[in-house]
């Protein structure tokens, strides 16, 4: 069966309906970050979230990463409610939590040893992964003999080990120069090809929205709801320089404009 009765795809990584979070929930700081999600993630897409700050993006992330619960409506991963964190969504962020005590390998395998992985089976995955994101020789090091886009590749890499069916990546270049986090753009599009992984990308760029989606989703100020998904069918590799990718900066800016001023005149009447 393709789909169980309430129509949750069993096929797709990512269903969410009428999904909405409160923070603080039932308290005098309650606090609506998300409302009325309504969002299918097709398998193998790249699916970037775009909004003003404070509008949900990261809050959707984490309540996909099963970090946090759903407060409304309902959130699944190929047909079962998500009801905690699993190997299968990992969540990359924009600064890398890497164990400065351990080497490249170990931080890598690190997350396979809760599995219950052996030494050997570890190292082997730990190998593997630093080969597609290209560190092997970088292996013994330390994470701070490595510049920022070596240590965000390690924190690919680490995701990678556990071989994730969903990548969750929360502004994961944020930190780069310009030079890396094109460097960084261009690696993550062979990795999401070679994985097959579906991939959920968080970002504030609208040239990053161009040059990685599928799809790109853009929400409204807070609390965020959808205001449109817009599909982006430009060829691969990508020129952004072609016409057609400053039309679609240009779509997107539009979308993205009332959003943010309306986001801003927010944060003023709160102080914030
Ligand atoms: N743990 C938390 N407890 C209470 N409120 C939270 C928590 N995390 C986020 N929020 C609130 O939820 C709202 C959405 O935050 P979130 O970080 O998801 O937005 P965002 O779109 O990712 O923002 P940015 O683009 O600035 O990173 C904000 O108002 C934020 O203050």
């Amino acid at each position: 069966m393709a789909s169980d009765a309430k129509g949750f795809s069993k096929k797709d990584p990512v269903v969410c309906r009428g999904l909405g979070k409160t923070w603080a929930a039932g308290t005098s700081r309650a606090h609506e970050a998300l409302k009325g999600i309504d969002l299918d993630v097709k398998p193998g897409e790249f699916v970037v979230l775009l909004g003003p700050s404070g509008c949900g993006k990261s809050t959707l992330l984490y309540l996909i990463a099963g970090l946090e619960d759903v407060t409304t409506g309902e959130l699944n991963h190929f047909g079962e409610p998500v009801t905690g964190p699993s190997p299968d969504r990992s969540l990359i962020f924009q600064e890398t939590s890497l164990f400065p005590w351990l080497t490249v390998w170990e931080n890598v395998a690190f997350g396979l040893s809760i599995r219950g992985a052996s030494h050997a089976e570890r190292k082997e995955a730990a190998v593997q992964a630093l080969r597609e994101v290209g560190l092997t020789a970088a292996m013994n090091k330390r994470p701070d003999e490595l510049s920022g886009g070596m240590r965000q590749r390690v924190a690919v890499a680490r995701a990678l080990a556990m071989r994730p069916k969903v990548l969750l990546m929360d502004e994961p270049f944020a930190a780069l120069d310009v030079q890396t986090r094109q460097k960084m753009q261009d690696f993550l599009l062979d990795v999401w090809r070679d994985s097959g992984a579906t991939v959920l990308f968080v970002t504030h760029h609208i040239d990053e929205a161009v040059a990685l989606s599928d799809r790109v989703v853009v929400f409204t100020s807070r609390p965020g709801r959808i205001k449109t998904i817009v599909t982006n069918d430009l060829p691969r590799p990508r020129d952004p320089f072609a016409p057609e990718s400053e039309a679609m900066r240009r779509h997107l800016t539009a979308q993205l404009r009332d959003e943010v001023d309306r986001a801003f005149a927010e944060q003023e009447s709160f102080g914030a």
